[in-house]
């Protein structure tokens, strides 16, 4: 087999709201040659910061989800999210690539793409509600309800889970994450 042909692992995402996954994933970006992150489709409006995401309504992600269908799709927080099947190429010349998931995809992401692994972010419950109302994004009541979501547990039977502390200095889950990628990067992408 050459190395051409072997598919760049997938890099899962997970953890509570506000934990520090999209800016985990930016420095990871910026670090790791050849590193990609997948774009997500959301029913979320426009431009309201954070990630970069394709914006679409309810019944646009409906039609996608019929044609051309999606790789993977879930709901939460009231939103759609959705992984488009265009993964499978990014794989082909990347050296790996990040997505954002929902922790309860976790199984099925596994079975659709063979190779993840999983960075599972965490933090404390107080660090969490700070991180929340400095971002910004959502209102006291959608901060409130993603804080009672947080403790959401991993799925039972998953193969590659790496544990990120991102409590204390973003820098510090960096280089813990970037440690722990480097045994499952596609090195000739670089
Ligand atoms: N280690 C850290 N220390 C301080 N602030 C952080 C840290 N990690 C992330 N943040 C900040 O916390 C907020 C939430 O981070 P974000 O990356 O949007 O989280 P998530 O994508 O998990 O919801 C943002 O304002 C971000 O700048
Ligand atoms: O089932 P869970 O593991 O709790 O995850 C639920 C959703 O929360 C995150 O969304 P999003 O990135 O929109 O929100 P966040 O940045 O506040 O985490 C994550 O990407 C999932 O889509």
């Amino acid at each position: 087999m050459s190395p051409g042909s072997v598919k760049a692992p997938v890099i899962a995402v997970v953890g509570p709201s506000g934990v520090g996954k999209d800016s985990l994933m930016e420095a990871l970006l910026e670090r790791i040659p050849g590193l990609v992150r997948q774009r997500r489709i959301i029913t979320r409006a426009p431009e309201l910061g954070g990630e970069d995401y394709d914006a679409v309504t309810e019944d646009r992600f409906a039609a996608l989800c019929v044609a051309p269908g999606f790789a993977l799709h879930w709901e939460a927080h009231g939103l759609r999210y959705a992984i488009p099947r265009d993964i499978d190429e990014l794989r082909n010349r990347a050296s790996g690539v990040l997505v954002n998931l929902s922790r309860k995809v976790l199984l099925e992401a596994e079975a659709a793409f063979g190779t993840l692994v999983i960075l599972s972010v965490t933090a404390t419950p107080e660090v969490l509600a700070e991180r929340l109302m400095t971002r910004g994004r959502e209102d006291r009541a959608e901060i409130e309800r993603r804080l009672a979501r947080a403790a959401t547990p991993m799925p039972a039977g998953l193969s590659q889970v790496i544990e990120i502390d991102n409590s204390g200095q973003l820098e510090e889950a960096v280089q813990a994450a970037e440690t722990a990628l480097m045994p499952w990067l596609q090195p000739e992408r670089v």
